[in-house]
């Protein structure tokens, strides 16, 4: 590619942490403070479900059970949210949830964007119940009652944990306690990304 032509790729943060951990609540404060587009995998997902799309079932039994869809699905979704937002740095929200996902991002979107690290939200399974059990009150979302949560619980513990820990050999996790008030995580988060990303 020439100089003249060559384009600098989007930026991608990966939101990870347990369900409940606040990724979706400090993703908007990130939006606000330094112009990322908010991609969360789960909401992508659940728009799909509600679309009348073929896939329609099988999502909306896997987010009851806090299972993992296949990422045929997922990346398609990211990729094309992606593609609807030229020149904008993404914070893709729950993904990669498990192997799957990340090897089907590596294989589709390396030559796409530039992934930068993954934010991991850590918070005590109690602290984080207790959340999901108060959204549940007014969400409408499938899984927030406590049979789905300990499933998702599961599924974090097994699945995205190694993710994150296969992120952390290579020094690309920036962890950030969220069992405090959310101001004060995002004293941290967004030290984070000034560090990263220079700006506000
Ligand atoms: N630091 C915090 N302290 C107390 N409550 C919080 C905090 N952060 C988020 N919450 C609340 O906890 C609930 C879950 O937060 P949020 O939706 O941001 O989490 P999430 O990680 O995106 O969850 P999920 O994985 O289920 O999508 C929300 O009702 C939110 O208002
Ligand atoms: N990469 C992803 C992200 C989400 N899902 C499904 C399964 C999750 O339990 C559910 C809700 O996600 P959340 O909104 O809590 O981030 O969506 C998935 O299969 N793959
Ligand atoms: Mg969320």
């Amino acid at each position: 590619m020439s100089l003249e032509t060559e384009t600098k790729k989007p930026a991608v943060v990966f939101v990870l942490g347990g369900p409940g951990s606040g990724k979706g609540t400090q993703c908007a404060n990130i939006v606000r403070d330094f112009g990322f587009v908010h991609l969360s995998a789960g909401d992508l997902l659940r728009t799909e479900m509600n679309s009348g799309s073929q896939n329609g079932d099988m999502i909306s039994t896997m987010i009851k059970n806090g299972e993992i869809v296949p990422s045929i699905v997922t990346v398609k979704l990211l990729k094309n949210a992606i593609n609807d937002h030229p020149k904008k740095n993404f914070l893709v929200d729950g993904f990669p949830r498990n192997e799957e996902n990340n090897k089907s991002w590596e294989d589709n979107m390396t030559n796409v964007v530039d992934t930068k690290f993954v934010l991991f939200f850590d918070c005590p399974e109690e602290v984080m119940t207790e959340r999901l059990l108060k959204r549940g009150e007014h969400s409408g979302r499938s899984d927030d009652n406590l049979e789905s949560i300990k499933k998702r619980f599961n599924t974090f513990n097994i699945q995205t944990m190694a993710v994150i820990e296969h992120y952390g050999k290579q020094n690309k996790v920036e962890k950030v306690n969220s069992n405090r008030d959310p101001k004060d995580v995002y004293t941290d988060v967004k030290s984070i990304f000034k560090k990263y990303f220079g700006t506000y």
